[in-house]
């Protein structure tokens, strides 16, 4: 069988590299050696099975051809970009049924991409880029696993194929001659995905594409299409001004029942101020010199109080001119909608109003007077909440220098996100939580919804948590996924979990969905099969960060996000390791300046002698 495999190895490299001048006996691929000691070729360790082969950049100018290559079984990862090959893809392309690398880029290949390509069940990567390849782009709704198709550069024609785009972590498919309308993106992908292509239209494109004309052969139905169109306008219009009517004797019903003020505070979405006036002038209370309490009675039962916790700045806040003030709709997350309010000689805030949370009043003031209690420099404390029965809010102080999230994935270049600063957040962020852990454990309260976008930048642009303890992990929809245990109902575990996707996101500096379950899923995939540092930003790549310290920081990732519970160390132990590794990184620089010093003198002294 080994003998089999071996020369048909040869033959491959024969067809690659016709010509023998070009190798050496040191790249091997002959009958009498090993194939696992030849150039290019990566075994399991310890076994003659053949996982990778990497011919990149070697000038190889001949054919490609997988019926010899595909004999090696288990091959999981073929590279050979950077060479002068040329003729096609063969269809026996999918007898290689372990592929999940293919790297086919910057060569001469042509034609059309064969259908069987894409049956390739295991294939994740497909870079075909920078060749000459014509014909439609492959049908890539065949493969829903694959995360990356990377195609720029080619003659492809006719239009994107159908599938789901917001999986793709790598998208490209730019200088073509694609045409036609762009499915529906969900929002991912920008437009150097695509442009240019100059018969492609709608988003995310600037030209949108124009409306189908409606042919000769239909022109009769036309009218009685209209028809229908126009009753079906004046039938919506009925509705219309039937729930209008209806919502007017609701509000009037409402008014004489003196509602409970707070529904109608922030009111709806819109970047206006708030219309609605407090019917009642409510009673104001001070207690305690620094804290005051804004208390009012519903008339529906139970006290419903604004309670201004400890802070100067807001110490004059009051319920009144949180109702009146303009507010401006920030998010709509899953959590809740969050507001910024603008209110005349106070600093602007950030008003979160939670949605629907199953967790009674008294649980949600005593949570929020626990919160404020235990104070972290990193982390955003409230400023002051309210709670009825109807409604729950929180009032930050709001931060003017936007999100973790942001920083990562905005649109702007101009601020870079270098190694060390990444690692000072992955620091500040480990460090605080640890200590919020450590003094709310048995209270039970963990943050319970981190993620990049509660990771915030201060006035000094240092990185604080917002939203701790707003939500608590009660059904783990978030972490039910197969890849986790479905037994997780430990918040405090989640935000290790949730840390350690912070973590990857710092490090691959792409975007994460379904609470991280993807990122880490594929992140543990690439490194299973030893291709670790393609997980790698490639800004963290070019600004030459040691790939070393990366991968120390990436097992600590990998350890938070454990499938298992059990398995994840805690915040206390993450923020020693992450503070380990940032002292590691400081000692390296130190000695790295002072040999590049060393050696700089040397040579000055080499001159001047
Ligand atoms: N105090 C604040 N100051 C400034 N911006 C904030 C503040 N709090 C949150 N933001 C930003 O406002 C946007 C909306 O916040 P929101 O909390 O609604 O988002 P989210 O965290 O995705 O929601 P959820 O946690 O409910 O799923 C986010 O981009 C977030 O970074």
């Amino acid at each position: 069988e080994s003998d089999r495999v071996r020369r048909s190895l040869v033959e491959f490299m024969g067809k690659l590299s016709p010509d023998d001048a070009l190798r050496d006996d040191s790249w091997g691929w002959n009958l009498t050696s090993d194939p696992c000691a030849w150039r290019g070729i990566a075994c399991n360790p310890g076994s003659p099975v053949i996982r990778k082969i990497v011919l990149d950049g070697l000038g190889l100018s001949g054919i490609f051809d997988p019926e010899f290559l595909c004999s090696a079984r288990s091959l999981v990862v073929l590279s050979l970009s950077g060479n002068n090959l040329g003729g096609g893809i063969p269809r026996e392309i999918s007898n290689c049924k372990h592929l999940t690398h293919l790297y086919l880029s910057n060569n001469r290949f042509s034609g059309e991409i064969p259908v069987s390509m894409l049956k390739i069940s295991s294939l994740r990567r497909i870079n075909i880029s920078n060749n000459n390849f014509t014909g439609k782009l492959p049908d890539l709704g065949e493969n829903p696993d694959l995360l990356s198709f990377l195609a720029q550069n080619n003659h492809f024609i006719g239009s994107l194929p159908e599938t789901d785009y917001a999986r793709y972590e790598e998208f490209n498919v730019s200088n073509n001659n694609l045409s036609g309308q762009i499915p529906d993106l969900k929002g991912r992908l920008g437009v150097d995905s695509f442009l240019p292509n100059p018969g492609l239209c709608g988003k995310p494109l600037p030209n949108s594409c124009p409306p189908p004309l409606p042919s000769r052969k239909k022109s009769k139905e036309w009218s009685t299409d209209r028809f229908l169109i126009y009753l079906g306008y004046a039938f919506l219009g009925l509705l219309v001004v039937l729930f209008i009517g209806l919502k007017v004797v609701c509000l009037r019903k409402r008014r004489n029942r003196v509602v409970d003020d707070e529904k109608n505070i922030i009111g709806e979405e819109s970047t206006t101020t708030s219309k609605s006036r407090v019917t009642r002038p409510p009673s104001v209370e001070f207690k305690n010199g620094d804290k005051s309490e804004y208390s009012m009675t519903s008339m529906e039962g139970g006290p419903s109080t604004l309670v201004v916790l400890n802070d100067r700045a807001v110490k004059d806040l009051n319920f009144d001119d949180l109702l009146r003030a303009p507010a401006e709709l920030l998010g709509r997350g899953k959590h809740g909608t969050l507001y910024k309010v603008m209110i005349d000689g106070l600093a602007d805030l950030a008003v979160k109003r939670i949605k629907e949370w199953g967790v009674s009043s008294e649980d949600f003031q005593w949570r929020m007077k626990r919160i404020d209690q235990v104070k972290h420099p990193n982390v955003l404390a409230p400023l002051a909440f309210y709670c009825s029965r109807q409604e729950k809010l929180v009032v930050y102080e709001f931060q003017p220098n936007g999100s973790l999230f942001k920083l990562l994935h905005g649109s702007s270049n101009e601020q870079t996100f270098d190694w060390g600063t990444r690692l000072n957040t992955a620091v500040s962020i480990a460090g605080a939580l640890a200590f919020m852990h450590g003094k709310l454990r048995e209270d039970g309260i963990a943050h319970g919804g981190l993620k990049s976008t509660n990771i915030l930048f201060d006035r000094n642009v240092d990185p604080c948590i917002s939203e701790y303890g707003l939500m608590m992990v009660e059904n783990t929809q978030d972490y039910s996924s197969s890849f986790i245990s479905q037994t997780e109902t430990d918040s405090f575990g989640a935000d290790t979990y949730a840390f350690g996707v912070i973590l990857l996101e710092l490090l691959t500096g792409k975007t994460v969905e379904n609470s991280g379950v993807d990122l880490a899923r594929w992140v543990h995939s690439v490194v299973r099969e030893e291709w670790t540092s393609e997980v790698f930003d490639r800004a963290l790549i070019s600004e030459g960060a040691s790939e070393e310290r990366m991968v120390n920081l990436l097992q600590i990732a990998l350890k938070c996000v454990s499938p298992s519970p059990s398995e994840r160390p805690s915040l206390r132990d993450v923020a020693t390791m992450v503070n380990a590794l940032k002292e590691d990184d400081e000692r390296s620089m130190v000695s790295e300046l002072s040999s590049t010093f060393l050696a700089s003198k040397e040579s000055g002294n080499q001159q001047t002698a």
